[in-house]
């Protein structure tokens, strides 16, 4: 396992090194399926138009908007982020090897499940008739543990996520938090399965230097590095 995710040029983030009292994930079946035609969480949609005389086309899906936070305990000096087994990073990784997609299920020693575990900035997705700060402090909360006031988030900044093909909005937020501030393990709601890492300032900017591969998310990167460019 170790050896295809070297081979891929990822870094392998032990269970050994997460914090006690949150659940693991452990994938034990993958398998891949066609979209069913309606979706909950995505739409397709054919955009058609003319540019300078020349009609063209685009395929494009719609998704949630969505915010994230980048969360720094001030009490420790420690930067938080998320681990999580994400299917469209496992998907995107591995559906190369294929000439169609599988009908099997995937088997899990050629392709282990970590390929797909990501460290990430905690955040979630605009579903709720909230402002979006206090979806992120919620986000805070249920994924990190934190009971924070909405005041203390701090936006940094809005951009689109994935403009060729699907153009949501993501909010970015900044929010110090301290050990008082702690309120449970956090870990996520409902069905999610989500472990809080803390990686010092050294072990932060290594994940976000030069050459880095990671496969995270762009509000992980983009969030992390502005923190480098104005908070410390
Ligand atoms: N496509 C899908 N299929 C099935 N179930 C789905 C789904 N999308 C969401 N869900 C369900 O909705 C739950 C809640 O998701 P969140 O609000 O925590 O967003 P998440 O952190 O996954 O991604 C947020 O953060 C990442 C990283 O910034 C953004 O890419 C993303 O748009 C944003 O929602 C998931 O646990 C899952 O059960």
């Amino acid at each position: 396992m170790l050896k295809s995710l070297a081979a891929l040029g990822l870094r392998y983030i032990s269970n050994a090194k997460l914090p006690h009292g949150q659940q693991l994930s452990n994938v034990t079946k993958i398998c891949f399926s066609p979209l069913p035609e309606v979706s909950k969480w995505l739409v397709p949609v054919q955009v058609q138009y003319i540019e300078n005389g020349k009609t063209k086309m685009c395929d494009i899906f719609k998704v949630h908007d969505s915010v994230s936070i980048v969360l720094y305990n001030i009490s420790r000096q420690k930067l938080l982020f998320v681990r999580q087994f994400r299917p469209a990073v496992y998907y995107g990784l591995i559906i190369n090897n294929f000439r169609e997609l599988p009908k099997e299920d995937i088997d899990l020693m050629q392709y282990p499940y970590e390929l797909g575990m990501t460290l990430e900035s905690c955040a979630g997705m605009v579903d709720k008739d909230k402002s979006l700060a206090e979806i992120a402090r919620e986000e805070i909360f249920e994924e990190c543990g934190y009971d924070v006031p909405v005041e203390k988030l701090e936006h940094v900044f809005e951009y689109r996520s994935g403009v060729g093909t699907s153009s949501s909005a993501h909010n970015v937020y900044y929010c110090e938090v301290c050990d008082e501030e702690k309120v449970s393990d956090g870990g996520g709601i409902d069905t999610e399965i989500i472990q809080v890492m803390e990686l010092s300032i050294d072990e932060a900017k290594n994940f976000v230097k030069k050459g880095t591969k990671i496969n995270s998310g762009p509000a992980t990167i983009a969030g992390t590095l502005w923190f480098f460019a104005n908070k410390i």
